[in-house]
């Protein structure tokens, strides 16, 4: 079984899918922790994120592991964790560039389709691109208002600066973002946690 979870930034996509797989007994997988990953060695080696080429053979001689904890996934480059740096403001900014090659998109897709099934898969494209096979799919989205002031009660930034860095993300997202036809769509707005996680469960059961 593979349940896909997609959904613009901010949305829930990684608590939600956490509850879920949690529910279900299965891992889930965060393939946006990817690009965040390739985005922060780019950064430490002073890459130019638009430039492709060099920062998938710099990659190549840094094979990361992604770890499918329940409780949250973390990338592992060797001994080093990368996963606390994963979600700085810098990794934010520049993860989109990153994002938008296609030979970067290869990279991270070729590590996704190499897991053994069962799981959760969340991102942007797992219901469209990397696994259309999947039994069941959901698209969250919110208001850039509501996922600010959610961001905001997690990082100390303030809640405008916040929203106007999503609306702007979305908007270079916006390509690979699109819902699967065959997703069920989720205004995460007016429910709580606890709820999105409830109503994907009885998707999945049917
Ligand atoms: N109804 C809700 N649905 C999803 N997430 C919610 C909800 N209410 C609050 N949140 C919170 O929103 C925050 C952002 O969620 P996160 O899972 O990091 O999103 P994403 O993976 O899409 O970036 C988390 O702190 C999460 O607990
Ligand atoms: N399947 C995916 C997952 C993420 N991405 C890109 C788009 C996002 O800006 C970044 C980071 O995604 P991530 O899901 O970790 O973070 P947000 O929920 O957007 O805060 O990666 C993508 O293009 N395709």
């Amino acid at each position: 079984m593979i349940v896909t979870i997609d959904g613009v930034a901010a949305s829930g996509k990684s608590s939600v899918s956490s509850g879920v797989a949690r529910a279900l007994g299965i891992p889930y997988v965060s393939s946006g922790l990817l690009y965040r990953a390739a985005t922060l060695l780019g950064l430490e080696a002073r890459l130019d994120l638009g430039e492709a080429a060099p920062l998938l053979s710099h990659l190549q001689m840094l094979p990361l592991r992604l770890e499918p904890l329940p409780e949250g996934n973390r990338i592992w480059q060797g001994e080093r964790d990368l996963t606390p740096q994963l979600h700085q403001s810098a990794v934010d900014a520049g993860v989109s560039a990153v994002a938008a090659h296609p030979e970067l998109r290869a990279w991270v897709d070729e590590q996704l389709r190499r897991l053994p099934p069962p799981f959760v898969a969340e991102g942007r494209d797992m219901g469209t691109n990397v696994f259309p096979q999947a039994g069941a799919k959901f698209y969250l989205t919110a208001s850039p208002r509501i996922r600010a002031e959610r961001r905001a009660a997690e990082r100390p930034e303030d809640v405008d600066a916040i929203e106007a860095a999503l609306v702007e993300r979305d908007a270079r997202d916006r390509v690979q973002s699109a819902p699967a036809p065959d997703a069920r769509v989720i205004d995460t707005g007016p429910l709580s946690l606890e709820e999105v996680i409830a109503e994907i469960l009885k998707g999945v059961k049917g």
